[in-house]
């Protein structure tokens, strides 16, 4: 499936199942309507796959998984996982363009971080298993004992609609750099990189059956029907915390090991000492890049009292100068938000503001120049109670809360005052303080003195209700093996 795609795209693109190595339609020929939330037209028809097309897809990973694929040397496997990276380099523009369309969120942002990402992935990941190796313990003169790295085996993958590529190649690569096969499910909003990187996969010379694609809805569609499959090893899943508790309860009863990065509502930590143009300049991007539909996004900001005017006077006007709307256009930072569900939720969020007595300090609504699309303004709302919902629950879109703190305990007190424990930053030059304050933030990922600074080798995940588990690096193949360990008697 060759799309010639530039900003002048050519409609419709319609998304069909990719299972055992060919593009299928649904057994039904069931579809469902793929819209572009930017301009609110159609982008073309999505297969619905359910149980059949999951069954299909399953059963063609577990021949895979005994097949060619099983002879493939870690040296084999890293070169494919190469050829995946070039090949997403070389349809960088398409598939930015692609992922902009799908997403409404900026073209630039999609190339420069969603799709040079994507790629990175797989290098990072074909260089690490290159130099992976496993324990070994010398037992007196006894014994010898050495672990071993098989795959787990058939991996589910449940995806969003924020990052769709990124996230998806951030758990395909180690997937297939560990031996294994896959069955992946888009989110039903963003299905069309996925469908594209089936085709990359093939040409880098993934074997048919390795990667399989079947697109459809999450509960009562293809996603309930991957986590019940009895043939399913693992999952793992990003998106929403209650989608994470339906998974872990149908993944229950077949004892499926799980991987879930789940929702957060991350605190970003303003001291007095900090540099406060730096401050500005990156809680811009923590708080509005992609629409704040990021998980890591920093949704409760809390600035120290003695410079909490300050703080505010800068930050609505730099807020101000960003550029949304037309996600093509050169300069946009701000796009549209994924669909009308979620624009409502966003906006609904921001009644329940007002009604709180919030005073929103700039955005609030639809920008006036855009009639339609589902665009909503940066947003800064001051004046709320700690135990608003606007500061308590997940908003995940471009809508922040600002707070004053008096001191160093009152503040570590209301960033763990959450069921969420994802992210967190610190804005400070005091090195003791950033360390101390670090080490009582219950968040699995902390930045100081920045934010979205990702090293693939690191622990990547949540604690309390953000997620189950860590990826990344070595962590990453914690979940993506299985390790059996080797006694031998001397
Ligand atoms: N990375 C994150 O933390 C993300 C958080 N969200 C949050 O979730 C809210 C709703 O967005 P959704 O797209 O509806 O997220 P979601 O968690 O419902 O969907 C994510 C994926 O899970 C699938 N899914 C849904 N229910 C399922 C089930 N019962 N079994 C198996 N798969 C299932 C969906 O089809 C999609 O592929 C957002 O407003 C946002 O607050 C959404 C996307 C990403
Ligand atoms: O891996 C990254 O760089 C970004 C991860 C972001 C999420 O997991 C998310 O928004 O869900």
């Amino acid at each position: 499936m060759q799309i010639q795609l530039n900003k002048n795209k050519t409609l419709p693109i319609d998304c069909k199942h990719f299972i055992d190595g060919q593009y299928i339609p649904s057994f039904n020929q069931k579809t469902f309507l793929n819209i572009n939330p930017a301009t609110e037209e159609v982008l073309g028809k999505i297969s619905e796959g359910g149980e059949l097309e999951i069954d299909l897809a399953v059963k063609a990973a577990r021949r895979a998984l005994k097949g060619e694929w099983k002879h493939f040397t870690t040296e084999q496997r890293s070169i494919v996982l190469r050829k995946i990276g070039d090949g997403i380099l070389a349809r960088k523009e398409e598939l930015a363009a692609l992922e902009a369309m799908d997403t409404g969120k900026p073209y630039e942002l999609a190339l420069e971080v969603d799709i040079t990402r994507s790629a990175y992935n797989f290098y990072f990941f074909a260089d690490y298993i290159t130099s992976l190796g496993t324990e070994s313990h010398m037992q007196n003169q006894t014994a010898l004992h050495y672990s071993y790295r098989r795959p787990v085996g058939v991996v589910g993958m449940i995806n969003p609609w924020n990052l769709p590529l990124l996230l998806l190649t951030w758990k395909l690569a180690p997937c297939l750099a560990a031996g294994n096969t896959t069955v992946m499910k888009p989110a039903e909003l963003t299905p069309m990189t996925a469908t594209i990187l089936a085709e990359i996969c093939k040409e880098a010379g993934v074997p048919d059956g390795v990667i399989n694609i079947v697109h459809g809805f999450g509960a009562n569609g293809a996603g309930s029907a991957l986590t019940e499959h009895p043939d399913v090893d693992a999952i793992t899943f990003t998106g929403e915390t209650k989608t994470g508790t339906a998974i872990m309860k149908a993944a229950a009863p077949t004892l499926k090991k799980l991987s879930f990065e789940l929702g957060g509502k991350n605190p970003n930590i303003i001291f007095a000492d900090s540099n406060l143009d730096e401050v500005i300049e990156t809680t811009l991007k923590s708080s509005f890049m992609n629409q704040g539909e990021v998980c890591l996004c920093g949704s409760r900001i809390y600035i120290e009292r003695s410079i909490y005017q300050e703080f505010l006077e800068k930050f609505v006007e730099k807020t101000n100068e960003l550029k949304i709307g037309d996600p093509f256009e050169e300069g946009t930072k701000v796009g549209a938000v994924i669909g009308k569900e979620h624009y409502d939720k966003v906006l609904s969020y921001i009644e329940i503001a007002k009604e709180d007595g919030g005073t929103i300090l700039t955005g609030g609504s639809r920008p006036e120049h855009l009639s339609s699309g589902y665009f909503i303004s940066p947003t800064i709302i001051s004046g709320l109670s700690h135990d608003s919902r606007c500061v308590k629950e997940e908003i995940f879109g471009p809508v922040v809360t600002v707070l004053p703190f008096d001191t160093e305990d009152e503040v570590i007190e209301r960033a763990n005052d959450t069921h969420y424990g994802l992210g967190a930053t610190i804005w400070t030059n005091d090195l003791r303080k950033a360390h101390r304050v670090a080490h009582q933030i219950e968040a699995g990922i902390i930045w100081v003195n920045t934010w979205y600074l990702r090293d693939l080798r690191t622990p990547f995940g949540g604690m309390k209700q953000s997620g189950i588990g860590r990826e990344g690096g070595i962590h990453s193949f914690e979940f993506y093996s299985e390790l059996s360990n080797i006694t031998i008697k001397l």
